[in-house]
């Protein structure tokens, strides 16, 4: 990006976040340090939906797979795939020529709508307007896109259980195969196992897929090699540091169990050796205050749910009884040195339990006291912000290249948005044309002239209606060549885009862009415009 995107978007200045350190590898600039406080890259920025003041927030919550634990798409998702479809053809009978087929990690994107029974993924806008269709790998006509979802009686519906929102980038494997299958079935009717529709297949998948999160397939891979699935990110320790020196609580909330939570949660904290090996050990613990691990979110944001909350034994994994939180005397001959442990620590690890157990842990009075991030809307966001009242910040990885696109492209929009304005103008004059020629009493020679003026408009609108569309295409294409920009459909937000607004208090491409900005920070959001002022207000 050059200097001028770096001080038009947002007033950056041309710092890098990052410097090489003696050893070569990578030395964050964080806010706090002395190269900190610069202007911040586009791409890195924190943006914001509804203004939050961190001088209210008392703790800091992180969620960790793709939030912290960034994963690798192209190794972790291929892994999911190639797992799920060992799956298919060894437990659910799917044929054998199944496990040549190869994965495009690239084609499919968050803010997708599965829809089960008639095989078609379909990306929508903020009114559940159907814009782009597939059917498998085949585009919808129009007509067809028209036909099937035009209907306004099914717009408002797109859900569980006809429905399957790709919400998560953990489900970007799942919505690839189904693709897959749809398109092998049409193919290859005779193939599937019999009775097969599109729906079961749906069924198969996500039941294939979620054994693969269970059974330990992506798991144990990732623990022998995490470097090979997850990205490295020099910034989360210092991040937290200045958090915690800053005098916030901060805690972890993830699905995972304590014993991959452990895993990943050593390789991005802990120390490298000289050859860049990692020592197992808990020192990352010292980061956190309260670490709940298998939290069953979304269902943890409920307050009123009774869960039962264990006590993790670190060192062994053994759940110890608690009585809401505080160590209990188990029954029995278990050793007293476990028992106490618990008390001393600094970092306290559970697993299970609900909010409630969270906030009695970390002293929270009010639930607008406690920032939470994570990456996925209906798991980590929606929830905790629309029923319990916690402030929410969602990590988009694919926000870094999108905003960085958006400036490169700046002037092929501008072009498009005068297209856009040419095409209105127009048709105006050609309705007005119309209208006068029907209602109104003229000459012949008059007639004659306007009715040529009608034909020279239409054919001059039609070139800059096919300009306009060609232009749209190619900006479409250059964001993804198949579903175009994850926050657009068109000139509309995106249904994603959509949801981002309504749920998350801040967005932002990585969880450690936090350490690039005060822990003081007042975060406040952009004017909102309506479309009366656009062609008022000069922007
Ligand atoms: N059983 C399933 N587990 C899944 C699935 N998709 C993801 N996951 C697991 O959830 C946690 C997410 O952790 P968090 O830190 O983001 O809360 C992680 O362990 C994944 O493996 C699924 O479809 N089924
Ligand atoms: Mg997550």
């Amino acid at each position: 990006m050059d200097h001028s995107a770096r001080t038009m978007l947002g007033d950056k200045a041309s710092k890098s976040h990052l410097t090489v350190n003696t050893n070569g590898g990578e030395k964050p600039h964080v806010w706090s340090s002395s190269e900190g406080g610069c202007q911040i890259d586009i791409g890195k920025q924190i943006f914001c939906n509804r203004s939050l003041n961190m001088k209210n927030i008392i703790a800091v919550g992180f969620d960790m797979d793709y939030t912290l634990a960034q994963y690798k798409p192209e190794t972790f998702e291929s892994l999911a795939y190639e797992g799920t479809i060992r799956k298919l053809v060894y437990n659910l009978g799917y044929p054998q020529e199944l496990l040549e087929w190869t994965f495009d990690w690239k084609y499919m994107v968050r803010g997708l709508v599965l829809d089960k029974k008639r095989g078609n993924i379909l990306k929508m806008d903020r009114h559940k307007y159907v814009k782009v269709a597939y059917h498998g790998f085949k585009e919808l006509s129009k007509e067809d896109k028209v036909g099937t979802y035009g209907n306004t009686l099914i717009q408002d519906s797109f859900d569980e259980p006809d429905y399957a929102l790709i919400d998560t980038l953990f489900s970007l494997a799942e919505a690839y195969l189904f693709a897959q299958l749809v398109d092998f079935r049409d193919n290859n009717p005779g193939k599937v196992p019999q009775g097969t529709d599109y729906s079961r297949m749906y069924k198969d998948v996500r039941a294939a897929v979620d054994l693969c999160h269970r059974d330990g397939t992506l798991k144990q891979m990732v623990a022998k090699n995490p470097k090979r699935y997850i990205n490295e990110d020099t910034s989360i320790v210092p991040m937290l540091k200045m958090l915690r020196a800053s005098g916030r609580s901060t805690f972890l909330v993830t699905n995972s169990l304590w014993d991959y939570t452990n895993i990943v949660m050593n390789f991005l904290c802990a120390s490298r050796t000289s050859d860049g090996g990692i020592t197992c050990n808990f020192d990352w613990l010292q980061y956190f205050d309260v670490v709940i691990t298998g939290s069953a979110k979304p269902g943890f944001f409920h307050e009123g749910k009774h869960a039962n909350i264990f006590e993790v034994e670190t060192e062994s994994g053994m759940l110890l009884n608690t009585d809401n939180g505080t160590p209990m005397p188990q029954v029995g001959n278990t050793s007293p040195k476990v028992l106490l442990k618990g008390l001393n620590k600094s970092c306290r690890v559970f697993q299970g339990g609900s909010v409630g157990h969270l906030h009695k842990l970390l002293s929270i009075e009010s639930s607008s006291q406690v920032l939470y991030v994570g990456d996925h809307i209906y798991g980590d966001i929606l929830r905790s912000k629309k029923v319990l009242g916690w402030r929410t910040m969602l990590v988009v990885p694919e926000l870094e290249r999108e905003v960085e696109l958006l400036w490169e492209l700046r002037d092929m929009r501008k072009q498009l948005r005068l297209l856009r304005n040419e095409r209105d103008l127009v048709e105006d004059q050609i309705h007005h044309l119309k209208w006068a020629l029907k209602f109104e009493s003229l000459r012949n020679d008059e007639k004659q002239k306007m009715t040529s003026a009608v034909g020279e408009l239409e054919s001059h609108r039609d070139q800059v209606r096919l300009a306009h569309q060609q232009a749209q295409w190619e900006c479409h294409q250059k964001f993804h060549k198949i579903w175009g920009q994850l926050m657009k459909t068109g000139y509309q937000n995106s249904h994603f885009a959509h949801q981002v607004e309504r749920f998350a208090c801040l967005y932002t491409s990585q969880v450690s862009n936090l350490s690039l900005y005060s822990p003081d920070k007042y975060y406040r959001p952009s004017e909102d415009f309506m479309p009366h002022e656009f062609h008022i207000l000069p922007l």
